[in-house]
């Protein structure tokens, strides 16, 4: 197989959590895929959409922004995606499947759905909940998987990601607890679409740590080279 025929992966990286410029700032230039700003008051990540406005003023073209949202009405999406050049929106609470549907048709945004997963929660379970998403809205984008808690989310805790089918990993955007250590075991096990972390990459509740977004982005960047060259070593060993 000649190089140019080897295909790289590469799995997204959403950094989540951004409340100060000089984050989002380093997570740009260490090749954030995207950046999401929390819309919720109960975080100390919170922000107000003119804070968000103001820190998406230094985000560079093809890098996303998104907003995540606990429970949201129309009127805060809608008045978050007046002020923001925003992306995608994310729901983390309990917003039903059809106020999710609903809420994206208005503002005329994609959006990702948190499924909390427990530990009694099955394969079918999530094929089905992304099945049903998906065939709600064409604005849906995917299912973000994330650890029940109970808050609603930056908790820092991991599930156990063998519940997640096979079939379905591509597809997703795991989340819940990841951090350096981690990271490369994550997405070589798994193999997700996308990865998102908060926590892990903090100094301190709300403060990213530099050092800890380059290490996180190389472990993820190591795990792709990894199945880049699985990849390509299957493609020579069965050339089909
Ligand atoms: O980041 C928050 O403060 C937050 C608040 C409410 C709901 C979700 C939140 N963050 C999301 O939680 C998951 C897991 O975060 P962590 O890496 O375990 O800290 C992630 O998807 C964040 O986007």
């Amino acid at each position: 197989m000649s190089h140019q025929e080897t295909a790289m992966h590469r799995t997204r990286i959403k950094i989540c959590g951004i409340t100060r410029e000089e984050d989002l700032r380093a997570a740009v230039a260490l090749g954030a895929d995207a950046l999401g700003f929390v819309f919720y008051p109960k975080s100390p990540r919170n922000v107000t959409p003119e804070q968000a406005a103001l820190l998406c003023a230094a985000l560079p073209p093809y890098v996303s922004a998104v907003a995540l949202f606990v429970n949201p009405t129309l009127g805060e999406v809608r008045a978050v995606a007046q002020r923001m050049p925003l992306s995608l929106i994310q729901f983390h609470g309990d917003e039903t499947m059809d106020a999710c549907a609903a809420i994206a048709a208005a503002v005329a945004r994609p959006y990702v759905r948190a499924f909390r997963v427990r530990p009694d929660t099955t394969a079918g379970e999530l094929l089905e909940y992304e099945r049903a998403n998906r065939a709600a809205s064409p604005w849906f984008s995917g299912v973000l998987l994330d650890t029940y808690v109970d808050a609603y989310g930056g908790a820092g805790k991991v599930f156990d990601w063998s519940l997640i089918p096979k079939e379905l990993a591509p597809r997703v955007v795991l989340s819940g607890g990841l951090n350096v250590q981690n990271a490369t075991d994550a997405v070589v096990r798994v193999r997700p679409f996308a990865v998102d972390i908060s926590s892990g990459v903090e100094a301190q509740k709300g403060i990213k740590d530099a050092r800890k977004l380059a290490e996180f982005i190389g472990a993820v960047r190591a795990a792709d080279a990894t199945i880049s060259s699985e990849t390509s070593h299957e493609r020579i060993t069965d050339p089909r």
